[in-house]
């Protein structure tokens, strides 16, 4: 289970509608064509859809994963699990408790984000399947993000945690990612990187 986690966490591509100067379905499709190995639908924030308009691109986003096999997890959204027939969940510490979240979805991947040592030693880590852990470097992508936590803390997240999945978020570029690996991630995760690039399937390829 561990090692099938950690390698779908390899190239994990996150992505709202508010994220994307084109069509989302299609860079969604030139990702996954690429080489993305997961997927997290997150939207969110200024400019996003709700309701059905933001079921509907779901809906489109979870059936590309599913033609390409790649997991498909939602941010937040707990309501669109069900309904979109989700292999996973991801949450912050702001969010709803990972032991509710285990109860309610025994068999999904959860995913918890992680930016401190306070948070890592009052989280139940033994509940998730992975930690997103970041931001690694500065991003303009999420407002509210903490403080940069660098290389450093990677790699000491790791040394305290040799087998946990760990997938680091914040600022990763074709030019960082190689250093995160280096640090002791098993992935990176990117929204910009490939949301905002000229060119999606190079910038997959050089992730
Ligand atoms: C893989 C991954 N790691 C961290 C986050 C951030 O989650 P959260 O802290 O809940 O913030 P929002 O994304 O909800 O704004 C993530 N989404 N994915
Ligand atoms: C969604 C998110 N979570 C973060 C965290 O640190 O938990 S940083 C972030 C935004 C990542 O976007 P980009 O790849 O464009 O920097
Ligand atoms: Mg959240």
């Amino acid at each position: 289970m561990s090692l099938a986690i950690k390698q779908s966490l390899r190239k994990y591509f996150i992505m709202g509608s508010q994220n994307c100067d084109g069509d989302p379905v299609q860079i969604l499709e030139s990702a996954a064509s690429a080489g993305i190995t997961a997927f997290q639908f997150r939207e969110k924030g200024v400019g996003s859809l709700t309701g059905d308009e933001k079921l509907e691109l779901g809906k489109q986003l979870r059936s590309i994963c599913r033609h390409y096999k790649i997991p498909f997890i939602v941010n937040d959204d707990i309501e669109l699990v069900d309904a979109l027939d989700a292999d996973g969940l991801h949450v912050g510490q702001e969010d709803q408790s990972v032991e509710e979240l285990r109860k309610l979805f025994p068999n999904k991947i959860i995913g918890l984000s992680v930016s401190n040592n306070f948070e890592v030693t009052n989280s139940p880590i033994s509940w998730v399947d992975y930690v997103g852990a970041g931001p690694v470097f500065a991003t303009k992508t999420k407002e509210d993000s903490k403080a940069v936590v660098g290389l450093e803390w990677i790699i000491s997240l790791r040394e305290q945690f040799p087998n946990l999945p760990i997938v680091a978020i914040g600022g990763i570029s074709t030019k960082n990612a190689a250093s995160v690996l280096n640090a002791g991630a098993d992935g990176v995760s990117f929204i910009s990187a490939v949301a905002k690039a000229n060119d999606i399937k190079k910038a997959v390829n050089n992730l």
